[in-house]
């Protein structure tokens, strides 16, 4: 998704990173309008001068791309994408593991799981918001991707005791991990690409991790801006669509869909 980086390079990088959506919010009222009306609840509509209404104007891609550059990278981050554009892997937008280290903050999070370490760029972000205690479980069955986020934790002076990094499958790591032992969770793109029942047990499995007011966080949550448009209806914008659904009706979890990165879902484990 993302254009190899180098440091200096940011505008190309937002540029690249900016999602079809977001160009379609461009194009004028007249897809705005639809876009705005798509984004209406499920059975709901938009009324006309609502707040809602009034808070989406043409002007809403710019807003994205200023949000996405919000917190500007350092070298170290900068260095872990461009590892990720050479191995064909991509990482978490900016705005999200922006979002992702505030969350980490946010809860103190003292023990975090994520699924899909690929170089460690979300990886960092959690580990800044984490306190100097704090240990994050990653895991990846791909041996070149965790070494690659392995040079970005020593480049960024993160002690070796505070990653655990597995080298696996999700669906068979996250079983041998404690019952709400974790204070965040964060699953990544792997935890939806596969079948639906796959997709549901990542969230199950995510869920029973959490202790009581730890956050569960999804990436890729608007799915390449398709999810909002119910004519997509492949596999996996479905399956993410159906994530979604399911976290903000499960009573066990407070949940809120943030328009960050390529959507970030998070809640809290009640
Ligand atoms: C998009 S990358 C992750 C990027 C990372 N979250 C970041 O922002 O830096 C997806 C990673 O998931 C890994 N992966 C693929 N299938 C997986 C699985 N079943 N369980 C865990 N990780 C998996 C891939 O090897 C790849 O490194």
């Amino acid at each position: 998704m993302l254009a190899a980086i180098l440091p200096g390079s940011r505008q190309r990088r937002v540029t690249s990173a900016t999602p079809r959506g977001a160009r379609k919010f461009r194009s004028g009222r007249a897809s705005l309008a639809t876009a705005a009306a798509r984004a209406a609840p499920a059975g709901g509509t938009l009324a006309a001068g609502s707040p809602r209404e009034a808070a989406i104007s043409a002007d809403k891609a710019s807003s994205w791309v200023y949000a996405q550059d919000f917190v500007v990278e350092d070298d170290v981050l900068l260095r872990a994408r461009e590892r990720a554009a050479q191995l064909g892997t991509d990482a978490v937008l900016p705005g999200t593991g922006a979002t992702l280290a505030v969350l980490a903050a946010a809860v103190d999070a003292r023990t975090a799981v994520e699924v899909g370490t690929g170089t460690g760029v979300a990886s960092l972000y959690l580990l800044r918001g984490m306190p100097e205690a704090g240990v994050l479980t990653t895991i990846d069955p791909e041996v070149e991707h965790q070494r690659a986020a392995k040079d970005a934790f020593a480049e960024a002076g993160v002690r070796a005791t505070r990653t655990r990094a597995i080298s696996g499958r999700a669906l068979d790591v996250l079983p041998r991990l404690t019952d709400a032992a974790y204070d965040l969770v964060l699953l990544g793109r792997p935890a939806l690409e596969g079948s639906h029942a796959d997709a549901v047990a990542h969230v199950e499995q995510a869920v029973r991790l959490l202790r009581t007011g730890g956050v569960l966080a999804v990436d890729h949550a608007l799915w390449h801006d398709r999810v909002s448009d119910p004519a997509r209806r492949d596999e996996a914008t479905t399956t993410v669509r159906e994530i979604g659904r399911l976290v903000r009706d499960d009573e066990r979890l407070l949940p809120a869909l943030l328009p960050v990165g390529d959507g970030l879902l998070v809640a809290v484990r009640r």
